[in-house]
């Protein structure tokens, strides 16, 4: 029996595009008004073991720290957010991460690679990479290069993935 003949559907997610979509959707839960990142850890056996999107560490209120991206360094975001990388390694299930893929809304930064490499984990799958340019983000190319973690931009099969929370489906 053929696929066709099977009566499965034949627009389902891939892969990628359904552990990028988990990625897209943690995302959804950041506060930062300019730029929202979520990052979804996967296994060997195809499951997700992480979560994670940028924000304040816990504990520490979305409304008393700044969400601006200019002024003096204090007065930004950039010393208080945790990057969804760090939070998705953070927040993931006990055990390995060896050996893991990484999907993240925005290629890494070089703090992020770090604690990428030093989780063992071995691709990052990535849709964006708009800060290519900096040097934090040639840093991370630079680190990921030479510990030999494999780096992918998605190009994605389904441009867009709908998702209606309506009871009658
Ligand atoms: N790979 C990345 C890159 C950045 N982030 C976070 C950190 C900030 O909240 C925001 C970047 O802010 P912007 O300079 O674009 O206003 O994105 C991340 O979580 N992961
Ligand atoms: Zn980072």
């Amino acid at each position: 029996m053929t696929a066709q003949d099977s009566g499965k559907r034949s627009d389902y997610l891939s892969w990628d595009d359904y552990f990028m979509s988990v990625a897209l959707l943690s995302a959804q839960r950041s506060k930062d008004p300019n730029t929202q990142v979520g990052a979804c850890i996967v296994n060997r056996q195809k499951r997700i073991v992480g979560v994670g999107y940028n924000g304040f560490p816990t504990g520490c209120s979305d409304e008393a720290l700044p969400w601006h991206r200019e002024g003096d360094f204090l007065d930004t975001k950039y010393p208080y957010v945790c990057h969804a990388e760090l939070n998705a390694v953070l927040n993931s299930v006990p055990g390995n991460l060896a050996g893991c893929s990484i999907y993240t809304a925005l290629f890494p930064c070089n703090e992020c690679a770090k604690v990428i490499i030093q989780a063992g984990i071995r691709e990052v799958v990535y849709l964006s990479d708009k800060y290519a340019a900096t040097d934090s983000f040639r840093a991370s190319r630079r680190l990921f290069d030479q510990a030999g973690v494999v780096c992918r931009q998605l190009k994605p099969a389904s441009r867009i993935v709908t998702i209606t929370l309506d009871e009658n489906g």
